[in-house]
């Protein structure tokens, strides 16, 4: 891979998180650098959706800081931290099932639109230059994850598999330098799998879009990731490139042994 690794973008330390007496995360902490994949692997209820909610804004955690480029924050407020620049999905999509995937992607850009509603409702001079110059971003979204065909369509008669790529396509529009996944292969086919393989790494090769990834696909992780950090119930217990967590003792018995 030809890319070049960044400084450090966000920081994550020591992140502890319960709700009653369950411990969802106990003393977390890991770094992830400009440009890179990350993923953040684990069996079922280990945390791993727990801490992407810490980090854009969803949970807060009763213990431990995260930084975003050097600032550092001990609640993540959900709105700044997507004014900051950071877009994720959801394992359970959060699409409009019966708007167009052209309209899907725009509430993705709502962010960036400056003219007041008034204005835009009535589609009147600097309103709707603007919008036009959205609708623009949008179809380039749209080219690039070959979803043309499927422009005007209503998302929730797509396949699957399409949907998850207009909640990408939705995250994409925010122009993000830091996108979090929640899971964007599950429940897909595997030439789904591979497809969205393939969008994942050219956003973080052609837009150096930095990835956080969740993924239960082992084989997907192994491939695409530049490091992994691994939890199990709530602790961190490996972190590294593939090859060291592939090989790490603590991993193997907790996890990658267990045919997850
Ligand atoms: N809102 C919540 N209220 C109560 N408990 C929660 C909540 N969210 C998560 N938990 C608990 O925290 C623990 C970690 O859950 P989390 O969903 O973060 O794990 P996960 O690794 O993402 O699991 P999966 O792979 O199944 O999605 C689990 O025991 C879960 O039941």
């Amino acid at each position: 891979m030809s890319k070049k690794i960044g400084d450090v973008v966000l920081d994550v330390k020591n992140i502890s998180l319960s709700f009653g007496g369950v411990k969802a995360l106990t003393d977390i902490s890991f770094d992830v650098r400009e440009h890179e994949v990350r993923a953040i692997i684990g069996p079922n209820g280990a945390g791993k959706s727990s801490m992407l909610n810490c980090i854009n804004g969803v949970y807060t955690p009763q213990q431990g800081s995260i930084s975003f480029r050097g600032k550092t924050f001990s609640h993540m407020d959900s709105h700044a931290v997507a004014a900051m620049g950071i877009a994720r999905t959801f394992q359970n999509l959060a699409l409009f099932k019966g708007m167009s995937v052209i309209d899907n992607i725009m509430t993705g850009r709502n962010l960036r639109i400056k003219s007041n509603l008034f204005l835009q409702a009535l589609r009147i001079g600097p309103a709707q230059r603007e919008e036009e110059k959205h609708r623009e971003f949008v179809e380039h979204i749209i080219d690039f994850l070959e979803i043309q065909a499927h422009r005007k369509t209503p998302v929730g008669q797509l396949p699957y598999g399409l949907q998850k790529r207009v909640d990408l396509g939705r995250a994409l529009a925010m122009e993000p330098q830091v996108l979090l996944l929640d899971e964007p292969m599950a429940g897909m086919n595997v030439e789904e799998k591979q497809d969205m393989c393939r969008f994942v790494l050219d956003v973080n090769q052609e837009f150096g879009t930095t990835v956080v990834l969740i993924e239960h696909d082992m084989g997907v992780v192994m491939d695409i990731s530049d490091r992994v950090v691994v939890l199990d119930y709530g602790k961190k217990i490996g972190d590294g490139t593939p090859d060291e967590v592939r090989n790490n003792e603590e991993v193997i018995s907790a996890y990658l042994g267990t045919g997850h």
